[in-house]
């Protein structure tokens, strides 16, 4: 079989290794392959594998803080190592934790700058509450709203720092009572402009790419996806502000302004009630779209950490997702409980990396 590697077409993770994450001690796995598919029973360590490649990648685990530590208990440290190729070439990657704190490397340098975007590999998780992302807090919306943005337009990370830095600064104001209309209000809404002008911009690419991959799908019919700035169309944030003054300054803190954006997915103007499996799909194609938009601003490839996909989904629409996800040609990694059959498709014509695993122990 031809290597993906050495034919330079993957750019992804090429290996990896783990000790003492979780229930996996140690670890050590060759990730020559374009879908990589770990199979085994609950608590056998599949997502402990995803996870890996996510702290890795973010510094981070995706579990809460519920999931305790990620050190593998009575072991004093954890450490991953793997080699991504990409753009720049085969570089080494390094995650290491112990009780003093987190270390990450790039290319044996330490790695301290927070700025993901210059990070080799980008991954994207489809994790166990993927829905939380319909369902869930308005603010967990804004954030991945805010990293899609981030990801193709870097000065935004810092144009929304300041931005909170204002909005504190503001409440603060307004707190205080001590409120005349002035500087703070001045700098709010100049930071507070920008930061949906690059919202919307996102939004607008991202829903056309989001459009282009409903039709597939009979659940998604009529549906569209809409952003709300966070006040009200018709005026401007000025005097929206203006509008809202009296109760801001009873309250104690900003009502209005990118702070309360959201976007929902709706069907003749309202929001659309979808079942856990179609909330699972869907969560799978905004994904999918802003992944498109990423690239065509020539954001390198993702890896994507497909935990459980087949969970909730009914097998055709699980067979169409994943065919979008084929063709964006990043790297899958996939865990599966079901020992049902894979589809030709899913093991990528033969070239898949299969594992199965048990206790913590990987087998090809
Ligand atoms: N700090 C820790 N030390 C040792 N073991 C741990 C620690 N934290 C979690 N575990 C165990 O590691 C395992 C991790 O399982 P993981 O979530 O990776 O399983 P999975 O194969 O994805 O299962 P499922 O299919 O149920 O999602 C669990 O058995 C859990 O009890």
């Amino acid at each position: 079989m031809e290597s993906a590697i050495e034919d330079g077409k993957l750019q992804g993770l090429v290996s990896l290794r783990i000790e003492n994450l979780r229930n996996i001690q140690r670890m050590q796995i060759d990730l020559d392959a374009p879908v990589v598919i770990l199979s085994g029973g609950n608590g056998a360590g599949k997502t402990t594998v995803l996870e890996a490649i996510y702290l890795l990648a973010r510094g981070r685990s995706f579990r809460g803080r519920k999931a305790g530590p990620i050190t593998t208990n009575g072991e004093c440290c954890t450490s991953i190592k793997g080699f991504c190729t990409g753009q720049r070439g085969k570089l080494s990657l390094g995650f290491y934790r112990d009780r003093t704190g987190t270390q990450r490397s790039l290319d044996s340098a330490p790695w301290e700058n927070q700025d993901a975007t210059h990070f080799p590999i980008s991954v994207k998780l489809i994790g166990e509450n993927a829905q939380s992302l319909l369902d869930g807090d308005p603010a967990l919306r804004r954030t991945y709203l805010d990293w899609n943005v981030f990801h193709v337009e870097h000065r935004f990370g810092r144009l929304r720092k300041n931005f909170h830095r204002t909005l504190s600064q503001r409440n603060a104001v307004l707190r205080s009572k001590d409120w005349a209309d002035g500087i703070w209000s001045r700098s709010f809404v100049e930071l507070a402009e920008e930061v949906n002008r690059y919202r919307e911009q996102f939004f607008t690419d991202w829903r056309v790419q989001f459009l282009q991959l409903c039709p597939t799908f009979d659940f998604l019919a009529d549906c569209d996806i809409r952003f709300r700035r966070g006040w009200s169309d018709r005026d401007s944030l000025g005097d929206a502000l203006t509008q809202v003054r009296a109760a801001e300054v009873s309250c104690g803190y900003t009502l209005i302004g990118p702070s309360r954006a959201d976007f929902t997915v709706e069907r003749d103007g309202k929001a659309a009630c979808f079942s856990r499996g179609q909330a699972k799909a869907l969560v799978c194609l905004l994904q999918l779209a802003a992944d498109r938009v990423h690239a065509e601003h020539g954001v390198g490839a993702s890896v994507w950490l497909l935990d459980d996909l087949e969970a909730e989904l009914d097998q055709d629409t699980c067979s169409k997702i994943w065919s979008i996800f084929a063709a964006t040609e990043a790297q899958r990694f996939v865990t599966r409980v079901s020992t049902r059959p894979m589809a030709d498709e899913w093991t990528a014509g033969g070239k898949a990396c299969l594992f199965h695993v048990e206790h913590g122990v990987l087998t090809p």
